[in-house]
């Protein structure tokens, strides 16, 4: 079954949506973004997160002493790196790590290549921030793709209508979705069950 991200949660309740529902990570904003939230805000959401429910914080371009503070002190299982980090800064900090990348082109995605992380997320490029743009890429892309399915994570776009199609093209390991699981610009619980709902339903290439 295909794994899914729900990212940028902020409220107690939109977590216990995505927890209830199934979903396998949360995400975490910490860079600038209209989903931004603080480190002690994260901790204390993360509180009501079982162990199984893996907690990702999302940065862009920090520095190595924010990602070490927010793993200790949010206890993150893995960090996600949004922005130009290079394969040396990720591998230096050593956490279980998310490499995204925003595809334009086929060496958007041929660089993903030079990086040893445990998932490899693909995502359209943000407009007004790094990522969660609500945009859908060029799938037909990742054909050009190198990376393990086992390893990759399909973002950009996502929604309820148009994530069984993405999986079937795809057979991503797991999909992430931020804007398609909001509704006015917040979350909203129906939306984020339906989602997983949805998504969970469609087995990946890596299962067949
Ligand atoms: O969500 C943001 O606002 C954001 C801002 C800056 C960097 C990354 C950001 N989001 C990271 C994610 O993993 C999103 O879920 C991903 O970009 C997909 O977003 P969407 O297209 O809105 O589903």
């Amino acid at each position: 079954m295909v794994k899914v991200k729900i990212c940028g949660l902020k409220e107690e309740e939109h977590v216990r949506a995505a927890v209830e529902a199934g979903a396998t990570w949360i995400g975490f904003m910490f860079a600038q973004s209209k989903r931004q939230i603080s480190f002690e805000r994260a901790s204390k959401l993360a509180q009501i997160i079982p162990e199984h429910v893996k907690k990702v914080g999302v940065f862009v371009n920090p520095t190595e002493q924010q990602v070490r503070e927010a793993v200790e002190l949010v206890g993150l299982d893995y960090v996600q790196y949004h922005g130009s980090e290079e394969t040396q800064f990720i591998k230096k900090l050593g956490y279980p790590s998310i490499k995204a990348f925003s595809i334009q082109s086929v060496d958007d995605v041929k660089r993903a290549s030079q990086y040893e992380v445990d998932y490899y997320l693909f995502d359209a490029p943000g407009t007004n921030f790094a990522g969660g743009s609500g945009h859908v890429f060029d799938w037909t892309l990742l054909d050009q793709l190198s990376i393990p399915k086992s390893k990759v994570i399909l973002a950009g776009g996502l929604n309820s209508e148009n994530v069984c199609l993405a999986i079937a093209q795809i057979n991503p390991f797991g999909v992430d979705v931020s804007s398609g699981v909001e509704s006015n610009g917040t979350k909203d619980s129906q939306l984020i069950k339906q989602f997983i709902e949805t998504a969970s339903q469609k087995l990946t290439g890596v299962e067949k």
